[in-house]
């Protein structure tokens, strides 16, 4: 794991921009993180005009209604703006279990994903792998998750699906990750160091 300090968030989300723009160049699949983080980086994008032929996965979602504002479709959707349309998103509408097996097999074709631009939690959570999850060490490629905050109820694709991904960015902003990044940075049995791939960096506004 390597870890690129930015002098600001700013700088940091525009670091995250150009990674995704250049890989969106080459890929024809792959993972963007929910949350609150890297929607300026999809806005960003989306300003842009970027276009991109092939497929977008989200890493996880919240298991709510479908349309619902907290979920990640809806907040990554609305970033992405017409971007959105290659979007694979999990299907809400079904069981928790439906739909683990019905992503499981659509997302099949496309491993091993080109890129994946992560989040990272301030316990070490990624997508929805927090640690000491049962999905950390499942041999499926999606997986039923629970986390601890709300919703709790959570899909996530696992350690065995985004594992081979080409490139891996985690981008992490905020004194309140700094443990975090500190802990992933060192090699702890964390949920992001579950992950293998060719090439995995951090990028953060923090000192490490
Ligand atoms: O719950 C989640 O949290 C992580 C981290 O979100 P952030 O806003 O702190 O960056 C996110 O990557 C994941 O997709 C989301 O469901």
């Amino acid at each position: 794991m390597r870890v690129k300090t930015f002098p600001s968030p700013q700088a940091a989300l525009a670091g995250a921009l150009a990674w995704l723009m250049e890989n969106l160049l080459y890929a024809s699949c792959g993972v963007l993180a929910g949350g609150e983080t890297p929607l300026p980086v999809y806005r960003a994008l989306a300003r842009q005009g970027v276009r991109y032929p092939g497929v977008l996965l989200l890493s996880d979602e919240r298991w709510l209604e479908p349309g619902d504002p907290g979920t990640n479709l809806y907040r990554v959707g609305q970033a992405l703006g017409p971007l959105r349309e290659r979007l694979l998103p999990f299907p809400l509408g079904l069981s928790p279990e439906q739909a683990r097996d019905w992503m499981e097999e659509r997302i099949r074709p496309f491993l091993p994903f080109d890129f994946a631009l992560l989040g990272l939690g301030e316990e070490g959570h990624t997508a929805s792998l927090f640690p000491g999850s049962p999905a950390l060490g499942s041999s499926r490629l999606v997986e039923v998750a629970v986390g601890p905050t709300y919703p709790s109820l959570r899909l996530t694709l696992t350690p065995k699906a985004l594992s081979g991904t080409r490139l891996v960015l985690f981008l992490a902003l905020g004194p309140a990750k700094r443990q975090a990044i500190l802990r992933v940075a060192r090699g702890e049995d964390l949920p992001p160091n579950r992950i293998r791939a060719e090439e995995k960096w951090i990028f953060t506004d923090q000192e490490v």
